[in-house]
């Protein structure tokens, strides 16, 4: 059974979740970097939340490791590209902490516009400071979100419950969603001109990196507030310090830093600064939705294939990853064999669906064709892995659905090309699940593929099969089964020889010796 560490604090949801579907669990939240590198090589999926940094160095010992489940929005404590070479999957719950981080920035813009925290500390302190704290209504007031994604929408829905004029900038909101959400899409300049309150909500990309700068602030109405509760590193902090202290910006509330933990900061201490320790997701009603949600994703991946929310991978659902297993297993025979006899670099590569195939999702099976095509020369590659290799490779994927009457009810065709040459297999599945090879460089055939085989490109003449069955009785290689095609009579043909065992490179230049014999190859799939 597979084995799942839990290395931060999930609510024990997760736990359950694991333990129903017959994983073997072991919850150690707060676990150290170091605790980590030890004991990682023992499980195939870690269930993380922020805390755990799952790095090169945490995938290079993570041999029989195929799974990271984020139990939250964020992968950025993943390296994710590391896994992806390594073949890990890396999936997060993009929805089951929306509305509560949502919540949160909507409780902060109330907690800044009401100096909530600093009248609090004065009241409770015997001040009384009634005419300190003047605060300023929301109502009318423009609220500029930047990012308009799932947070972003459903902040926008609750201010527009609260009476505010909601303004957008997001470059790939399109005017139909902005429409139905009541948002007025806008450039970031215009955010910055008109807003009396901006709110972050786009992930930390090289793009959205100190977003709001110095430069930015300098934009900005005065008297402007700000919210963060999406990442650190999107506002410039010394910048922000800055324009609080001017009073240029008259607020800012921060749940995210660009260091975290962050027991020092430079905005601490800011006039009208609010600062939460990263609470956004930390609801107990987001914290279980997103506990069951990664356990099950992370369950179903483990135990019957199926992909959901992986970051890098395409989708599998339960319902199909019966279906497909038979598909991915043909393509990455096809993919398997078309790589042991290609012998130079690949330039391109298509992957037809014909007959019942070109209704299947084609994505994994795509990846399982380029994983079988490219583990001849990169042994540790697999299909999560394959499609990053190729595109590193330059490798052109092509995925081709055919709508004609095809000879069988189902089929798919590898076809690779080198520059140099073309190599062309096709196959079927018989009784809808058996891979069987039909077509070889436009010969047909019909073979298993075995663990061991011999693949035989020979001129059709009489004696060939004697011959060959003599070889390799004489070097004591067992024949388990033996397939023939030919283009037409007494001209090019093909031979796949299943074998018992291994055939060694003395047999191979034996027959390679026969008469009539063009080339010979050893497969093993
Ligand atoms: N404080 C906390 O505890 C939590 C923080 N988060 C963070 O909140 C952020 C938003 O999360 P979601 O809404 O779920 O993500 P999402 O992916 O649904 O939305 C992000 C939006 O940002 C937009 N975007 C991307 N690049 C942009 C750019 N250069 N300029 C403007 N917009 C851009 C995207 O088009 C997308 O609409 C993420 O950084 C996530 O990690 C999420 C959950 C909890
Ligand atoms: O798990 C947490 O507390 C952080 C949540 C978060 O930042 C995210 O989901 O992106």
């Amino acid at each position: 059974m597979p084995k799942v560490l839990i290395s931060d604090k999930l609510s024990p949801a997760a736990v359950e979740i694991f333990r129903a579907r017959g994983l073997e669990t072991d919850f150690k939240p707060g676990l150290s970097a170091e605790e980590l590198l030890d004991i990682v090589a023992d499980y195939d999926g870690l269930a993380i939340r922020s805390a755990t940094k799952v790095t090169k160095e945490v995938l290079a010992k993570a041999k029989n490791l195929k799974v990271v489940g984020r139990a939250g929005i964020g992968v950025d404590n993943v390296d994710t590209a590391a896994a992806t070479s390594a073949g890990v999957v890396v999936m997060n719950t993009p929805f089951g902490n929306a509305i509560t981080t949502a919540e949160h920035a909507i409780a902060m813009m109330f907690a800044l516009a009401r100096q909530i925290p600093a009248a609090d500390r004065s009241t409770q302190d015997g001040k009384w400071e009634k005419s300190k704290f003047m605060g300023v209504e929301l109502t009318g007031k423009r609220l500029g979100l930047i990012g308009c994604g799932n947070i972003g929408a459903i902040v926008a829905e609750r201010a527009r419950g609260l009476k505010m004029r909601v303004a957008a900038y997001d470059p790939y909101l399109s005017d139909d969603r902005a429409a139905q959400l009541g948002v007025t899409k806008v450039e970031l300049d215009e955010l910055f001109a008109e807003a009396d309150i901006i709110t972050l909500h786009t992930p930390l990309t090289d793009a959205t990196r100190n977003i709001i700068d110095a430069g930015a602030i300098q934009k900005m109405k005065a008297g402007v507030r700000i919210i963060n509760c999406a990442r650190g590193g999107l506002v410039d902090e010394v910048a922000l310090r800055g324009a609080l202290e001017t009073g240029h910006v008259a607020g800012a509330a921060f749940d995210v830093f660009v260091e975290e933990p962050a027991k020092e900061n430079v905005l601490f201490g800011a006039p009208n600064f609010i600062a939460t320790p990263h609470l956004g997701a930390s609801t107990t009603e987001a914290q279980e939705k997103v506990a069951l949600q990664v356990a099950e994703q992370m369950s179903d991946y483990l135990l019957t294939g199926a992909v959901t929310n992986a970051v890098n991978m395409p989708s599998v659902t339960a319902e199909e990853a019966p279906l497909l297993k038979p598909y991915m297993k043909l393509a990455e025979n096809l993919g398997a064999f078309t790589g042991q006899v290609i012998g130079s670099a690949i330039k391109s590569v298509a992957i037809e669906f014909e007959g019942q195939a070109a209704e299947i999702n084609p994505a994994p099976v795509v990846a399982a064709a380029l994983s079988g095509l490219l583990k001849p020369t990169l042994a540790s590659v697999n299909m999560v892995s394959a499609p990053v290799e190729a595109q590193a490779r330059g490798i052109a994927v092509t995925t081709i659905k055919h709508d004609r009457p095809c000879d069988y009810q189902t089929m798919l065709r590898v076809t690779v090309e080198t520059g140099e040459r073309t190599r062309s297999m096709a196959g079927t599945l018989f009784a809808g699940t058996l891979p069987r090879l039909v077509d070889v460089q436009g010969i047909a055939i019909e073979a298993e593929f075995g663990d061991h085989m011999l693949y035989v490109r020979n001129y059709d003449k009489p004696g060939f099969i004697g011959s060959l069955g003599s070889a390799l009785g004489d070097a004591g290689v067992n024949i388990a089964t033996f397939h023939l095609g030919r283009r037409e009579e007494g001209g090019e043909a093909v031979a796949l020889v299943e074998v018992d065992s291994a055939v060694g490179e003395d047999l191979l230049a034996k027959v390679k010796a026969l008469p009539n014999v063009a080339r010979v190859d050893a497969l093993k799939f």
